[in-house]
């Protein structure tokens, strides 16, 4: 990692430090990710980093996810190079709520949801699944477009194998019901039920679902959207915690209309969609593009878009190689 003069601090989140640096090489401006290794033994490290990277790496061409640039490592530390984009969409809508500007408008919002959902239906196709987005893990680039990052928890769907994922993926208030339920055998709608709730906050200008704690989550989850008959969901009895009281109390029906009473009736489907409690009724990232919401609505996008679809006809190829 020689080749790269570190900078400023950029962020630090559980998984390791991010600084901006700069390519001795060529000058120009990157992101060095170095991965904490407290805790972790040397495979553990390698493990980590090989899965980030292959990830990374499968994903590379997409204007919506991050582009990896290098990684490698040392004696006793594993770093990742990508490219610089800008502050997270976190530090964005604080910065945005600090100066009183309030929310995101619809337009904006689908804008952003727009890239976002296509970031994700490129990740999904490929058998990528992110399991930690957040507006934190969401970068705002120069132009205000937006780039997915931090595929440290992201790993490849493994449909043949039927091995059990991790349940404590995703940031609690992004985390799915099936994940709050400890769910194993969940798929790519963990990421999407992640995105209905970025939706929200952007039209809203703060978090949807601020849960306390896993059953606190829970609760907001079902007070607010109702079950959508999740206890008839075939999957749920083989659910951990399917016997939660909280799963057999007398729900209201749902109450997201009435919290965005603004919301146009497209956008609101959007936004039900992605939240739908049962996984095997919340919309695909592929399918949310599809909605009238997305396909009525002139793109500013276009450009942005199409390369997007270049992306996919691109996948399968071999990606380039990376150099240390
Ligand atoms: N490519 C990048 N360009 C600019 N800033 C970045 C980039 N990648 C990460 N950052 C900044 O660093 C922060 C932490 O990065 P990242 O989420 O990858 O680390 P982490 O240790 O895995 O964090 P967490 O534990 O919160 O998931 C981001 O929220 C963002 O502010």
């Amino acid at each position: 990692m020689e080749n790269y003069e570190r900078l400023e601090k950029l962020g630090e989140g559980a998984a390791g430090v991010v600084y901006k640096a700069r390519d001795r090489r060529t000058g120009a401006i990157v992101a060095m990710k170095r991965l904490r290794p407290a805790g972790r033994d040397d495979g553990q490290l390698s493990e980590d980093l090989g899965r980030e990277v292959g990830c990374l790496m499968a994903c590379r061409g997409h204007p919506s996810l991050v582009e990896i640039r290098a990684a490698g490592r040392d004696a006793s530390n594993a770093f990742l190079v990508m490219e610089y984009v800008g502050p997270s969409l976190a530090q964005v809508m604080r910065e945005r709520a600090g100066l009183g500007r309030g929310p995101f408008t619809e337009a904006d919002a689908r804008r952003l949801m727009r890239q976002l959902l296509d970031g994700a239906a490129a990740m999904h196709g490929l058998g990528v699944m992110h399991r930690d987005l957040k507006p934190d893990n969401v970068l705002v680039d120069a132009h205000g477009n937006l780039k997915i990052c931090d595929f440290g928890l992201s790993r490849f769907a493994a449909p043949t194998t039927g091995a059990p994922y991790t349940a404590s993926m995703v940031t609690r208030w992004y985390r799915a019901p099936e994940l709050l339920l400890g769910s194993r055998e969940y798929d790519a709608g963990v990421d999407t039920w992640a995105l209905g709730c970025i939706m929200a906050e952007l039209l809203a200008g703060a978090p949807l679902f601020p849960g306390r704690t896993e059953m606190d989550q829970l609760n907001r989850v079902f007070d607010t959207v109702g079950t959508g008959d999740m206890t008839d969901w075939p999957a749920f009895v083989r659910l951990p915690r399917a016997g939660s009281p909280l799963c057999q109390r007398k729900r209201p029906p749902s109450r997201l209309r009435e919290m965005f009473p603004a919301l146009s009736a497209a956008g609101f489907d959007v936004l039900s969609g992605l939240l739908a409690c049962r996984p095997d009724r919340r919309l695909t990232a592929a399918d949310a593009l599809r909605r009238p919401w997305f396909t009525d609505a002139e793109s500013p996008d276009q450009a942005r878009n199409a390369c997007g679809a270049r992306f996919s006809e691109r996948v399968g190829g071999v990606a380039d190689a990376i150099v240390v």
